[in-house]
C-alpha cells in the first residue's frame, strides 16, 4: 500500500494533514501536521487516524508522529485611548527590541486613521505582493516584517471605511504569509472602534499593552480601552507611560508637561503592571521620522524600550 492508498483510508480533513505515510509489514507510520490545533484537537485527530487505519486488515499497528511546522503565532495588541500618545512609536521599538533579542516578530499596522509603521520601520513606499491570495509582509532592515493599512490604500487618502470593510482589511493583514513569525504586534488605532471590535471577534490577542500619557483625559480613555480588552477576556500585559518628564536641553531641569505618575496609579487601580516610563525626548521623535527606531541603537531611550520589550517577552514566556 502506498502513501495515497493510506491517505484514502483517512477522513478528508485528516488526509489533508498527512505529511508522510508508509506501510512496513503490517505497521503504518504516519506523520501529521497538527499546526494550529490545540492539545485536545491533536489528540482527537490522532485517535481518529489510528482507528481508521486499524480498520484495514493489512494494518495491525499504527505509529503516529505529529509536527507543528507552522509557528504557534500569538497576537499582542498595542492600544491607547487617545491618538498621538506614542502607540506606534512604542510598537515599532518593541518589535525591533524583540527581534534583536532573538524573537520572531512581525508588525501589523492596523491604524486606519494614521498608518505610520512603514515610516517608523524605514520601508515606506514599498508595497507587499500577494501570493496565493495572501499578502507577503514587507521586510525591514531590522528583521521585522510589516504589513500596514497604509499598504492597502494610497498615501494621503483619508479612510472613511465602515465596519465590514475594516474587518476585511484587518483580516488581510493578519492572515498573511507571516512564515515563522511567532509574535505579531498589532498597532491599533486609538479608541474602541471597528478595528478593535473586529480584532476581538476574529483575531483574539493573547494580550494587550496600553499606552498613555500621564494626563487625566488620556488616562480616562486608556482605562476605557483596557476595559474593552478585559471584557473580551484579553489579559492586559501592562501599561506604558509615554512622554513622562522632559529634560530641558538648555538647563537640564526636568519638567512634566503631561503630569507625572498618573499611568502608574491607573495601572495599580487596574491591577496591571507598569511596563515602563518613556521620557519626552526630541531624539525619539527624530528617530521615528527618520525610520531608525532607537531600540536598534545603544543610547538611553533605546534601553528603556528594550526594558519594556524584555517585560513583554517575560510575559509571553510565562
Ligand atoms: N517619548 C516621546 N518623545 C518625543 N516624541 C514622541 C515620543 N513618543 C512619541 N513621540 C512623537 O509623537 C508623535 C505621535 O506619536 P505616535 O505616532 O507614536 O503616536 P500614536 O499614539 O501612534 O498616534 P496615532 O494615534 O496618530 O497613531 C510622533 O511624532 C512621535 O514621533
Amino acid at each position: 500500500m502506498d502513501q495515497d492508498a493510506l491517505k484514502a483510508l483517512l477522513r478528508a480533513d485528516i488526509a489533508a494533514r498527512v505529511q508522510s505515510a508508509r506501510l512496513t509489514g503490517a505497521t503504518a507510520t504516519v506523520v501529521l501536521d497538527v499546526a494550529g490545533l490545540d492539545a485536545q484537537a491533536r489528540a482527537a485527530l490522532g485517535q481518529a487516524a489510528e482507528q481508521a487505519l486499524l480498520k484495514n486488515e493489512q494494518i495491525d499497528d499504527v505509529r503516529l508522529a505529529m509536527t507543528a511546522e507552522r509557528a504557534q503565532r500569538r497576537i499582542v495588541a498595542i492600544g491607547s485611548g487617545k491618538g498621538g500618545v506614542g502607540k506606534s512609536t512604542l510598537t515599532a521599538n518593541l518589535a525591533v527590541a524583540l527581534a534583536q533579542s532573538g524573537h520572531k516578530v512581525g508588525v501589523v499596522d492596523a491604524d486606519i486613521y494614521g498608518p505610520s509603521q512603514p515610516v517608523l520601520l524605514g520601508n515606506a513606499g514599498e508595497r507587499p505582493v500577494a501570493e496565493e491570495g495572501k499578502l507577503v509582509p514587507v521586510a525591514s532592515e531590522y528583521g521585522v516584517p510589516v504589513l500596514s493599512m497604509g499598504h492597502l490604500v494610497e498615501p494621503g487618502k483619508a479612510i472613511a471605511w465602515r465596519g465590514p470593510m475594516v474587518g476585511n482589511a484587518l483580516g488581510q493583514l493578519i492572515d498573511a504569509h507571516w512564515g515563522d513569525v511567532e509574535v505579531l504586534l498589532v498597532d491599533l488605532p486609538p479608541g474602541t472602534g471597528d478595528v478593535q471590535l473586529s480584532m476581538l471577534q476574529k483575531h483574539k490577542p493573547a494580550g494587550a499593552v496600553i499606552v498613555s500619557t500621564p494626563q487625566d483625559l488620556a488616562l480616562i480613555d486608556a482605562t476605557r480601552a483596557a476595559q474593552l480588552f478585559e471584557t473580551a477576556g484579553v489579559p492586559i500585559v501592562g501599561l506604558v507611560e509615554n512622554m513622562a518628564g522632559y529634560a530641558c536641553p538648555h538647563c537640564g531641569e526636568v519638567s512634566d508637561p503631561f503630569g507625572r505618575g498618573g499611568v502608574e496609579a491607573a495601572a495599580e487601580a487596574m491591577g496591571a503592571p507598569l511596563l515602563g516610563r518613556i521620557p519626552l525626548e526630541m531624539a525619539i521623535r527624530e528617530a521615528s521620522d527618520a525610520g531608525k527606531p532607537l531600540a536598534a541603537g545603544e543610547g538611553a531611550p533605546g534601553a528603556i524600550f528594550r526594558d519594556v520589550a524584555d517585560r513583554l517577552a517575560t510575559w509571553l514566556a510565562g
